[in-house]
């Protein structure tokens, strides 16, 4: 039983994964992403999953590979944007480092797209994207102990910026 060193939250494709990997490397430690996990679990895409079996099974999936990578893996975790709609996942997260990279509509149609690897944002992406904010916001708040803006900001400035924020220290 071990912890991570920090989680990351926040929307679809504000860069959890891309930020998550640079953090690991500037912290000498290992990278999980848990939509991977789920991945190589299943054998199929995030979007497969949601095609042949739908949110809720996509969900009780992610539950599971949340749960067992908070347990054991002891780098840098990077959480799929819905992760945090459960509430045992909060819990869990309570006494983690989390930081809850965010941005703003724009910057997520920019930089989603219509892309069908995220299949809640394949039709009307500005839309699909305000009201997930909406349901979703007070909840990456409440797990976050630190809040990140990544608008206008490369991956390494983000970076930079966690690891200000959560007073990390380079290995
Ligand atoms: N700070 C940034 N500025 C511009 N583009 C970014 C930034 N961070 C990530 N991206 C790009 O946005 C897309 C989504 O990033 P990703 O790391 O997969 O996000 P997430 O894991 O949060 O969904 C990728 O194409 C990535 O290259
Ligand atoms: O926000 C969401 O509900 C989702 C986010 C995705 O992960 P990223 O946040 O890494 O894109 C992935 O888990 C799935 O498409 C659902
Ligand atoms: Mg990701």
């Amino acid at each position: 039983m071990s912890a991570p060193q920090m989680v990351l939250v926040g929307p679809m494709g504000v860069g959890k994964s891309t930020v998550g990997q640079l953090l690991a490397e500037r912290l000498g430690v290992g990278y999980r992403d848990t939509d991977d996990d789920i991945v190589a679990e299943q054998g199929r895409s995030i979007a497969e999953i949601f095609v042949d079996e739908g949110e809720p099974a996509f969900r009780a999936l992610e539950k599971q590979a949340v749960h067992r990578a908070l347990a054991e893996h002891d780098g840098v975790l990077a959480l799929g944007g819905g992760a945090i709609l459960d509430a045992d996942t909060r819990a869990l997260l309570a006494g983690q480092r989390v930081a809850y990279l965010s941005m703003d509509v724009e910057e997520a149609v920019k930089r989603t797209g219509l892309n069908a690897a995220r299949p809640l944002l394949a039709v009307n992406p500005r839309k699909q994207w305000r009201e997930l904010m909406e349901a979703r916001r007070h909840l990456y708040e409440e797990v976050a102990t630190a809040v990140v803006t990544t608008d206008g900001r490369t991956p390494e400035e983000v970076t930079q910026e966690v690891l200000s924020a959560l007073e990390l220290k380079e290995a």
